[in-house]
């Protein structure tokens, strides 16, 4: 496994043990490449303590996730108040904003995000930033439904100071990615000046008729897991307290 990989697994394993009590019977699973080790953890704690559960996912990815775990699958319609919510970030800064949406899931995410009583971010080291918008320069990923893309494009290059925002492309289709809700995405980058105030550019673009949702989350985390390549794991609290986690103490090292 290389660096990063433990990284993640490091996060979302910390992350897991802290906040996934025995008492949780429902839980929300985010999307991403980190969150498979956060079903990999739950699945250690065992079938007993599984068995009753309800897990809620994301997206498409997710769900095949809890499916192929074995664990029991729900939907927020369902269970509209969710106990603890574990997800991935693109980037997070040092007030627990966060950029994500990097796989055009951030619709479902803040849904089962602001459902949860308890919301818990896990990522690697390399999304432990000051200012969003640092190592993630794509831009703020904006789900949009799709006959209003052209005009909420010109909005964002013309109104709201994002002049390199574009329609986010498939690869392997031809034409624009269509998220799990039939929506178009499209990734909007801003200057630092403006990322340093999350929350105002957020409530700016979502004013925008046709967009159905932003991926900047404002201080919605409780705290937010990053693994470090030395085995460490760095927790960031709401409340801006900072916890180091030694690597000897930290699981699956
Ligand atoms: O927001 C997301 C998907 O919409 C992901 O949580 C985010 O992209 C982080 O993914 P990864 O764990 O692969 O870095």
């Amino acid at each position: 496994m290389d660096a990063i990989e433990q990284a993640k697994r490091l996060a979302a394993y910390t992350a897991v043990d802290n906040h996934v009590l025995p008492e949780h019977r429902v839980i929300g699973i985010g999307s991403g490449s980190t969150v498979p080790y956060v079903v990999e953890r739950i699945v250690q704690q065992g079938p007993a303590v599984n068995k009753g559960r309800v897990f809620i996912p994301t997206g498409f990815q997710s769900k095949q996730l809890i499916v192929d775990a074995g664990l029991g699958l729900g939907d927020v319609d369902q269970y509209p108040t969710i106990d603890v919510t574990l997800d991935g970030a693109d980037e997070v800064d040092h007030q627990l904003n966060c950029v994500k949406g990097g796989g055009a899931c951030h619709l479902r995410e803040k849904v089962l995000a602001e459902a949860a009583t308890t919301f818990i971010l896990v990522a690697d080291h390399r999304k432990n930033v000051e200012y969003l918008g640092t190592n993630f320069t794509q831009g703020v990923p904006i789900e949009v439904v799709p006959f209003a893309y052209a005009k909420v494009l010109q909005n964002l290059h013309h109104i709201l100071g994002s002049p390199k925002a574009t329609l986010r492309m498939a690869v392997k289709k031809a034409g624009p990615v269509v998220s799990d809700n039939g929506n178009f995405v499209i990734d909007a980058p801003f200057e630092r000046d403006m990322m340093i105030d999350p929350y105002t550019i957020m409530a700016q673009i979502k004013m925008l008729t046709g967009v159905v949702e932003v991926g900047l989350f404002c201080k919605m985390a409780k705290a937010a897991y990053f693994g470090n390549a030395d085995g460490s794991v760095t927790v960031r609290w709401k409340d801006g307290q900072v916890n180091q986690i030694l690597a000897e103490e930290a699981p699956g090292n």
